[in-house]
């Protein structure tokens, strides 16, 4: 099943002149428009999720990864384009106020690059979690306080540690308590910006290990944005390349490790080699 289809999905950040799209990307070597000054953040993608896959997107800082994510996590309006996601009838980019929160609610699950954007440091790890719950309707506080335990368990954080401030969690369990938050309502889509970020080396590697496990279980569709190869090796089935704002080559990510064909992509794979 088709749980995602994407279409001509763009983002110009400024007044965008008319001829932006047309000015920027990799043939040009830049994303900003020389005639308006806008920046093309990303422009035409195109791409479908189906369900239980992983697609990773990579590409270098400023080629318009967080960009793509969070308009998918609905939190950054589209200058234009088409998502269709299977649970909800229409395109999901022009949902009202409403329809965008039960989306975000109940059906996209959202892991921030920064854990302040989708965390709230001062809260509780156990109140962070239950947040979303009660966003999506739960209002039996033992309901609430089980789910939240299980979920604990899921993502292994101590739950010892539930009602303790999340600002006194190591960056790895406080990563662990974004991905509890994101399929605490079992979504149907999971969006994952830079998991790793800002994580040494052994704990990114638990974190990883911990979500792959999580997704093979649940079966859920996954979009993991990293500039990170690893990252992307290690979780994702396809893989969009971007650069300038475009994408520039996509398949099965093996194929695309094993045998790039866009040069860039050759580059990109050859330098972390
Ligand atoms: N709010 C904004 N206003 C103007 N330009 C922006 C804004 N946010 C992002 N950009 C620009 O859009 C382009 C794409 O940025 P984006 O953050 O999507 O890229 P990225 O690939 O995720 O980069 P990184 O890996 O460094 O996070 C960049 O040129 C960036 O400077």
């Amino acid at each position: 099943m088709t749980v995602l289809d994407v279409a001509n999905l763009t983002k110009i950040y400024g007044d965008a002149c008319g001829e932006c799209v047309d000015n920027t990307g990799p043939s040009v070597g830049d994303n900003q428009c020389p005639v308006c000054g806008s920046v093309v953040a990303c422009a035409d993608v195109d791409f479908q999720l189906h369900d239980g896959e992983v697609l990773g997107i990579v590409g270098e800082s400023g080629s318009g990864k967080s960009s793509l994510a969070e308009m998918l996590a609905l939190d950054l309006d589209a200058t234009a384009g088409d998502a269709r996601y299977h649970a909800y009838d229409g395109n999901m980019l022009s949902a009202d106020y409403q329809a965008r929160h039960e989306l975000q609610n109940q059906h996209v699950g959202m892991v921030h690059q920064h854990v302040q954007d989708g965390l709230e440091l001062s809260f509780s790890g156990g109140g962070n979690v239950a947040e979303k719950l009660l966003a999506a309707g739960w209002r039996h506080y033992g309901d609430i306080r089980d789910r939240v335990e299980s979920l604990f368990r899921e993502t292994e954080v101590p739950v010892s540690r539930m009602d303790d401030a999340t600002e006194t969690y190591s960056g790895g369990m406080q990563r662990r308590i974004q991905i509890a938050k994101a399929i605490a309502n079992d979504p149907g889509l999971v969006v994952l910006d830079e998991p790793t970020t800002g994580l040494d080396v052994s704990v990114q590697a638990r974190v990883l290990d911990m979500f792959r496990g999580l997704q093979r279980e649940q079966d859920v569709a996954t979009i993991v944005v990293s500039h990170d190869l690893d990252v992307i090796r290690l979780l994702a089935d396809r893989t969009l390349v971007m650069r300038h704002g475009r994408v520039i080559e996509t398949g099965l990510t093996d194929r695309i490790m094993e045998d790039p064909h866009h040069e860039y992509t050759q580059t990109l794979i050859n330098s972390v080699i």
